[in-house]
């Protein structure tokens, strides 16, 4: 039996669609698989009424199938469905190190990377590996085609999820097909400033790297309330605000000193739009780890 505890994690950080993410150290999954003749799953925890229990429904199949490795698993949902939190992508990097480790298969954490990225195309329709590619590795990572690039980095950060879902597959039917040069060159700029404030652990950089002009307004509007919620973050002290993943979460940087300000801003602009939400007040964290085997 192998036993892994696997973080959510905020895909894109603005400027970075498709290719930035980062590990947070709060919430989490935890995987349980133990040698089986076929594969059964069984999910407990947030949103686990939401979640199939068919593994060729739920994103842990896919990854048995990458892996032939079948197996009785247990999924404990820290991550709601549905959430912008990477909740598909930390089960599927949960099982994809977990597996790896029953049946001995030897791949590095680089290699279980597109592995995992086979169940988000169960459910959102593409492979996209920018949420299992930190959740496996653990802090800022960098996802092309050419693979995976991670540094450690310590940045303080806000997410607040408000009580409503947005699946991803859903907001990537508003992600705009084309983007003009001066978009793009602003996005390129952006981009970069925020990878050097990884690099630097300096949450201004990162803040003012978060910026985007192009996916991000779109992805905006399905969030009751984001106009507000930004402000107030940026009122609180934040660095940067933007929609985490494909949303409803959003994601502010900020100084560890204000995190708390800018956590109970957030949480009263939804309240005041009237939504529930929930801050978790985190910061980049590890990649999936071993608890037991
Ligand atoms: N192991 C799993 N954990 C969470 N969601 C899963 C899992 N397997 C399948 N799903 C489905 O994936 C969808 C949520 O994924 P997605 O829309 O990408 O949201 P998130 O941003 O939280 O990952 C839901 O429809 C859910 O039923
Ligand atoms: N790059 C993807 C990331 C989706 O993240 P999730 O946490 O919402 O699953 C996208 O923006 O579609």
């Amino acid at each position: 039996m192998v036993t892994v505890r696997a973080p959510a994690t905020s895909a894109n950080l603005g400027s970075g669609f498709d290719v930035f993410g980062a590990a947070l150290s709060r919430p989490a999954d935890v995987v349980t698989v133990e040698k089986a003749a076929e594969t059964t799953i069984e999910v407990t925890g947030v949103g686990a009424q939401y979640i199939p229990e068919d593994p060729e429904k739920n994103t842990v199949g896919a990854v048995v199938e990458a892996l032939d490795a079948p197996a009785r698993i247990h999924i404990d949902k820290g991550v709601r469905p549905a959430s912008g939190l990477g909740s598909s992508a930390a089960s599927a990097a949960g099982a994809a190190v977990a597996l790896n480790r029953l049946y001995d298969r030897g791949l590095s954490r680089e290699e279980l990377v597109p592995i995992a990225a086979e169940g988000e195309a169960v459910v959102s329709g593409v492979a996209h590996a920018d949420n299992v590619a930190p959740s496996i590795l653990g802090g800022f990572t960098v996802t092309t085609a050419e693979g995976t690039r991670s540094v450690d980095a310590a940045i303080p950060l806000v997410v607040c999820l408000p009580d409503v879902a947005v699946s991803t597959r859903d907001a990537r039917r508003v992600v705009p097909e084309t983007a003009s040069m001066e978009e793009l060159v602003e996005t390129v700029g952006n981009a970069a400033t925020l990878a050097i404030g990884m690099c630097r652990s300096d949450p201004d950089l990162v803040g003012l790297g978060m910026s985007d002009p192009v996916v991000t307004p779109e992805r905006a509007r399905l969030i009751t309330g984001y106009d507000d919620v930004r402000e107030r973050a940026f009122d609180a002290g934040a660095t940067g605000v933007t929609v985490s993943g494909a949303g409803p979460a959003v994601i502010a940087a900020c100084r560890e000193r204000d995190r708390r300000e800018v956590a109970a801003g957030m949480l009263d602009a939804f309240a005041g739009a009237g939504i529930e939400a929930r801050a978790y007040q985190t910061q980049i964290g590890r990649g999936s780890t071993v608890l037991e085997e």
